[in-house]
């Protein structure tokens, strides 16, 4: 198996790759690697900390150590450079153990979400050909070992499933770790690092192929704007998997600066705050839902939060006003900032002015982030006008992993990403999102396809047709709405049974449609397909 990411997905063109290595953007350097030389440079320092149910820390030397015993455990059990292995943890230490325990073989982990059930999962165990599958033994009231042993019964290749906590049937991955037998012979830099997971616009997730110098540079990049460094203490409150808690500086920023990394288990300003006094946090991402809930919370609350100085915004659109309201509640800076696990990343700057950060979503990491935006032909539109929002770089993939036909529509021929989104750009570069042109559901941040949606509800006997649309939402942005055309011969459904259905197929909770209505007919287009944009504008509130 080949980690090149020329064979199972397009890369950047021999002159590009040698341009982002000139310019100093590719340096070389490698995750496991990078554990091993910060563990060298200081040892001793806190790298990790995972305070429930009982505070568990990790030095930078331990976090190395225990990351080179369980590699040779995964490698006695047969998982070789660049095979998959299907990563779905909650933010526990083990979750940043196994990463680096991979990296530091090449095995490739695929990050999925707590969230994610039956229907997820088997497409990344059967996509990807995952090898292994590691898992907590239950977590918010769900028995992943179960949903495991129905993945390996499913899938020939899945040999492992590697259990944090009780195994059960399985491997308890603590029983995995043993002695280092030599050196590994880890990837190259300009090889793939992991699978992460892109939004999705057309029914099942597509896999994004990250290489080891490409991330390594939007976490350098990211550390510099952020202001990231040895003294920075930063609470993970979003699932540690998702792109923006692992990258917009994120953990894995952190660890590069050799700063402190705090698990959060729960979002909540019950959880959280309590946590940012005892541990000093100094820096944490949240998506606007939960910016909100913080804000409403922290005026009222008994816990110190003062050494928070920077708290990062993203993933979803967040409201001006409510923007206005952060830095004054929380006492700390606000930066917006709007990324995408393909690549680009955009932030508002530290020295920018209170209007810019309160009205815009930043601008790109690199000078050489490339930035068209152009109108429904690819032409650009001029200056400061609306358009489709293109982007090439030095840490924007060039197609997804295994999807030549997906890769033909998502990406212009000289390879430039389309995003989907809609934006404009202010004279100081700064981009201002305007909207969305991807069939997309941006759910308080969880990215939601319709299609994918609507191809469970379509399985339902009594179902004709459906059609999945985000509705506004004050709190979350948008929720889903799924407009449903029953069988004419069906007995009637009501909205609570097509919501057990879909739940009931084993699907992230977060999919199922906040709302179903019953409708005799969709509003069509000139060309007789479902307009969504009026489906929409027709579930505006008036
Ligand atoms: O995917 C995202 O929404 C996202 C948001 C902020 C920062 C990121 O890196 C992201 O990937």
């Amino acid at each position: 198996m080949t980690l090149t990411p020329g064979v199972d997905a397009p890369t950047w063109p021999a002159e590009f790759a040698e341009r982002y290595r000139a310019a100093g953007y590719w340096r070389g350097e490698t995750f496991g690697g990078m554990l091993r030389e910060r563990a060298a440079a200081h040892p001793d320092r806190t790298a990790l900390v995972d305070p429930a149910p009982e505070r568990r820390t990790w030095t930078y030397r331990e976090l190395d150590e225990r990351a080179d015993r369980l590699a040779a455990g995964f490698l006695a059990r047969g998982i070789r450079k660049g095979d998959r292995v299907v990563v779905q943890l909650p933010n526990v230490g083990e979750f940043v153990e196994v990463v680096f325990a991979l990296f530091r073989i090449g095995a490739l982990p695929v990050y999925a979400l707590p969230a994610h059930r039956e229907t997820e999962i088997a497409h990344f165990c059967s996509f990807t050909e995952a090898v292994a599958y590691v898992v907590p033994d239950a977590h918010d009231g769900f028995d992943h070992r179960a949903l495991a042993s129905l993945m390996r019964e499913r899938n020939p290749a899945l040999q492992h499933v590697f259990v944090v906590g009780d195994p059960g049937e399985h491997t308890a991955l603590s029983e995995v770790p043993c002695e280092p037998a030599g050196p590994f012979d880890g990837p190259a830099p300009h090889e793939l690092a992991f699978l992460q997971l892109s939004g999705g616009t057309t029914g099942l997730n597509k896999l994004i192929p990250r290489t080891h110098d490409d991330y390594m540079y939007s976490l350098r990049g990211s550390n510099e704007i952020c202001g990231v460094d040895a003294g920075t203490r930063f609470l993970v409150v979003l699932p540690a998997a998702h792109n923006f808690p692992m990258s917009s500086p994120g953990w894995l920023g952190v660890l590069y600066a050799g700063g402190t990394v705090v698990l959060a288990p729960r979002p909540d300003p019950a959880t959280a705050f309590p946590l940012v006094e005892r541990e000093r946090i100094t820096m944490t991402g949240l998506v606007p839902p939960l910016a909100l809930v913080w804000t409403d919370a922290a005026p009222a609350t008994a816990h110190d939060l003062s050494s928070l100085e920077l708290v990062l915004v993203g993933g979803a659109k967040y409201s001006e006003s409510a923007a206005r309201r952060l830095e004054p509640a929380l006492g700390c800076r606000l930066m917006q900032v709007f990324g995408m696990a393909e690549g680009l990343v955009n932030y508002t700057r530290l020295d920018d002015d209170t209007e810019t950060v309160v009205t815009t979503q930043g601008r790109p990491i690199s000078p050489d982030d490339e930035i068209r935006i152009v109108d429904d032909e690819d032409d650009d539109v001029p200056e400061g006008e609306f358009g489709h929002l293109l982007t090439r770089g030095p840490y924007t993939i060039r197609g997804y992993w295994r999807a030549p036909e997906h890769n033909a529509r998502s990406f212009t021929g000289d390879g430039f990403y389309r995003t989907g989104d809609i934006v404009r750009r202010l004279p100081g570069g700064h981009l201002v999102v305007e909207g969305r042109a991807k069939d997309q559901i941006n759910r308080g941040g969880e990215k939601i396809a319709p299609e994918e949606v609507e191809n469970i509800i379509l399985a339902h006997p009594a179902v004709h047709d459906v059609s999945v649309v985000a509705v506004p939402d004050a709190y979350l942005g948008e929720r889903s709405l799924a407009y449903v055309i029953l069988r004419t011969d069906a007995e009637p459904l009501t909205p609570v049974a097509v919501k057990r259905f879909v739940r009931e197929r084993g699907i992230a909770a977060y999919k199922v449609p906040d709302l179903v209505e019953f409708v005799d007919a969709f509003p069509q287009t000139g060309v007789g397909k479902i307009s969504k944009k009026h489906l929409r504008s027709a579930a505006e509130p008036s």
